[in-house]
Protein backbone atom coordinates (compact mmCIF):
# COMPACT_ATOMS: atom_id res chain seq x y z
CA UNK A 1 0.00 0.00 0.00
CA UNK A 2 2.45 2.70 0.81
CA UNK A 3 4.76 0.91 -1.82
CA UNK A 4 1.21 2.26 -4.25
CA UNK A 5 1.42 5.16 -2.48
CA UNK A 6 4.95 6.37 -3.53
CA UNK A 7 4.59 6.00 -6.71
CA UNK A 8 1.38 7.35 -7.56
CA UNK A 9 2.07 10.04 -9.49
CA UNK A 10 1.99 13.94 -8.02
CA UNK A 11 -0.52 16.31 -8.52
CA UNK A 12 1.85 19.45 -10.30
CA UNK A 13 0.46 23.09 -9.12
CA UNK A 14 1.16 26.12 -10.33
CA UNK A 15 1.46 28.88 -7.58
CA UNK A 16 2.50 32.19 -7.52
CA UNK A 17 4.07 34.47 -5.13
CA UNK A 18 2.65 37.90 -6.18
CA UNK A 19 4.81 40.81 -4.44
CA UNK A 20 4.04 44.65 -4.08
CA UNK A 21 5.88 47.14 -1.68
CA UNK A 22 3.94 47.66 0.90
CA UNK A 23 2.18 51.14 1.13
CA UNK A 24 3.52 52.10 4.36
CA UNK A 25 7.07 51.11 4.52
CA UNK A 26 7.75 49.96 1.11
CA UNK A 27 9.18 46.47 2.58
CA UNK A 28 7.75 43.73 0.14
CA UNK A 29 4.18 42.03 0.71
CA UNK A 30 2.98 39.47 -0.56
CA UNK A 31 -0.68 37.84 -1.25
CA UNK A 32 -2.52 35.37 0.43
CA UNK A 33 -6.35 34.34 0.29
CA UNK A 34 -8.88 31.54 1.53
CA UNK A 35 -9.46 28.05 0.21
CA UNK A 36 -12.87 27.98 -1.11
CA UNK A 37 -15.88 26.36 0.20
CA UNK A 38 -16.29 22.68 -0.76
CA UNK A 39 -12.45 21.99 -1.65
CA UNK A 40 -10.01 20.47 1.26
CA UNK A 41 -8.90 22.51 3.50
CA UNK A 42 -11.21 25.00 3.14
CA UNK A 43 -11.15 28.80 4.81
CA UNK A 44 -7.53 27.97 4.95
CA UNK A 45 -4.76 30.65 3.54
CA UNK A 46 -2.93 29.98 0.64
CA UNK A 47 -0.85 31.41 -2.36
CA UNK A 48 -3.14 31.89 -5.21
CA UNK A 49 -2.91 28.83 -7.65
CA UNK A 50 -3.75 25.78 -8.93
CA UNK A 51 -3.30 22.13 -10.87
CA UNK A 52 -1.42 22.40 -13.81
CA UNK A 53 -3.50 21.10 -16.56
CA UNK A 54 -2.23 18.84 -19.59
CA UNK A 55 -0.05 20.58 -21.86
CA UNK A 56 0.13 23.76 -20.05
CA UNK A 57 3.12 25.48 -18.81
CA UNK A 58 4.06 26.80 -15.36
CA UNK A 59 3.09 30.16 -16.24
CA UNK A 60 0.51 29.67 -18.69
CA UNK A 61 -0.85 27.23 -15.25
CA UNK A 62 -0.25 30.57 -13.19
CA UNK A 63 -1.83 32.95 -15.60
CA UNK A 64 -5.21 31.10 -16.21
CA UNK A 65 -5.35 31.05 -12.61
CA UNK A 66 -4.91 33.97 -11.28
CA UNK A 67 -7.20 35.02 -13.83
CA UNK A 68 -9.88 32.54 -13.39
CA UNK A 69 -10.09 33.16 -9.28
CA UNK A 70 -8.75 37.05 -9.07
CA UNK A 71 -9.26 38.00 -12.58
CA UNK A 72 -6.38 39.70 -12.88
CA UNK A 73 -3.52 39.45 -15.76
CA UNK A 74 -0.06 38.86 -14.62
CA UNK A 75 3.10 39.98 -16.48
CA UNK A 76 5.97 37.77 -16.27
CA UNK A 77 6.27 35.14 -13.50
CA UNK A 78 10.00 33.88 -12.41
CA UNK A 79 10.16 30.19 -11.29
CA UNK A 80 11.40 30.36 -7.72
CA UNK A 81 11.46 27.11 -6.28
CA UNK A 82 9.83 23.31 -6.34
CA UNK A 83 8.72 21.53 -3.08
CA UNK A 84 6.41 18.56 -2.50
CA UNK A 85 4.22 18.34 0.21
CA UNK A 86 1.53 14.78 1.03
CA UNK A 87 -1.95 15.31 2.16
CA UNK A 88 -4.50 12.78 3.32
CA UNK A 89 -5.80 14.07 -0.24
CA UNK A 90 -3.24 14.24 -2.57
CA UNK A 91 0.55 14.43 -3.18
CA UNK A 92 1.54 17.50 -4.73
CA UNK A 93 4.59 18.93 -6.07
CA UNK A 94 4.24 23.17 -5.97
CA UNK A 95 5.68 25.17 -8.71
CA UNK A 96 6.44 28.50 -6.66
CA UNK A 97 7.11 31.80 -9.04
CA UNK A 98 7.35 35.45 -7.92
CA UNK A 99 5.11 37.99 -10.18
CA UNK A 100 5.99 41.33 -9.44
CA UNK A 101 3.75 43.01 -12.49
CA UNK A 102 0.05 42.53 -13.39
CA UNK A 103 -3.05 44.54 -14.43
CA UNK A 104 -6.63 44.53 -13.70
CA UNK A 105 -8.81 44.68 -10.95
CA UNK A 106 -8.94 42.00 -8.13
CA UNK A 107 -12.12 40.27 -8.24
CA UNK A 108 -12.56 37.78 -5.60
CA UNK A 109 -14.54 35.06 -8.55
CA UNK A 110 -14.68 32.28 -5.68
CA UNK A 111 -15.93 33.98 -3.18
CA UNK A 112 -12.19 34.07 -1.34
CA UNK A 113 -11.21 36.40 1.04
CA UNK A 114 -7.69 38.12 0.28
CA UNK A 115 -4.78 39.89 2.21
CA UNK A 116 -1.47 41.55 1.77
CA UNK A 117 0.68 40.01 4.11
CA UNK A 118 4.20 40.59 5.33
CA UNK A 119 6.69 38.64 7.75
CA UNK A 120 5.23 36.77 9.82
CA UNK A 121 1.95 36.52 8.01
CA UNK A 122 -0.96 37.77 10.17
CA UNK A 123 -3.64 35.45 9.21
CA UNK A 124 -4.50 31.93 10.20
CA UNK A 125 -4.65 28.87 9.83
CA UNK A 126 -2.24 28.79 6.62
CA UNK A 127 -1.97 25.81 4.02
CA UNK A 128 0.61 23.39 5.59
CA UNK A 129 2.34 22.74 2.34
CA UNK A 130 2.25 26.58 1.97
CA UNK A 131 4.84 26.73 5.48
CA UNK A 132 8.59 26.02 3.52
CA UNK A 133 7.93 28.93 1.19
CA UNK A 134 6.83 31.19 4.12
CA UNK A 135 9.90 29.96 5.61
CA UNK A 136 12.22 30.84 2.67
CA UNK A 137 11.06 33.85 2.16
CA UNK A 138 11.73 34.97 5.68
CA UNK A 139 15.16 33.64 5.17
CA UNK A 140 15.96 35.37 2.20
CA UNK A 141 14.46 38.70 4.04
CA UNK A 142 17.06 38.49 6.58
CA UNK A 143 19.77 37.84 4.07
CA UNK A 144 19.13 41.03 2.16
CA UNK A 145 18.92 43.39 6.25
N1 LIG B 1 -3.01 27.28 -4.59
C1 LIG B 1 -2.27 26.70 -3.66
N2 LIG B 1 -2.27 25.35 -3.51
C2 LIG B 1 -1.50 24.84 -2.55
C3 LIG B 1 -0.68 25.66 -1.71
N3 LIG B 1 -0.03 24.88 -0.83
C4 LIG B 1 -0.41 23.59 -1.08
O1 LIG B 1 -0.04 22.59 -0.49
N4 LIG B 1 -1.31 23.56 -2.13
C5 LIG B 1 -1.96 22.35 -2.63
O2 LIG B 1 -1.94 22.31 -4.04
C6 LIG B 1 -3.15 21.77 -4.54
C7 LIG B 1 -3.81 22.81 -5.39
O3 LIG B 1 -4.98 22.32 -5.86
P1 LIG B 1 -6.37 23.14 -5.89
O4 LIG B 1 -7.44 22.18 -5.56
O5 LIG B 1 -6.31 24.37 -5.08
O6 LIG B 1 -6.31 23.55 -7.39
P2 LIG B 1 -7.44 23.94 -8.44
O7 LIG B 1 -7.85 25.34 -8.16
O8 LIG B 1 -6.84 23.65 -9.78
O9 LIG B 1 -8.61 22.97 -8.05
P3 LIG B 1 -9.80 22.28 -8.83
O10 LIG B 1 -9.33 20.89 -9.10
O11 LIG B 1 -10.91 22.34 -7.82
O12 LIG B 1 -10.04 23.10 -10.06
C8 LIG B 1 -4.01 21.37 -3.34
O13 LIG B 1 -3.79 20.02 -2.99
C9 LIG B 1 -3.41 22.28 -2.23
O14 LIG B 1 -3.58 21.69 -0.97
C10 LIG B 1 -0.70 27.08 -1.87
O15 LIG B 1 -0.06 27.86 -1.16
N5 LIG B 1 -1.52 27.54 -2.86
Amino acid sequence: MSQAMSQAPRTEVAVGILLRPSPDDGREQFLLGTRPAGKPYAGYWEFPGGKIEAGETVEQALRREFQEELGITIGAAELWRTTEHDYEHAQVRLHWCKVRDWSGQFEMREGQQIAWQSLPPSVSPILPGAWPVLDALARQAAENT
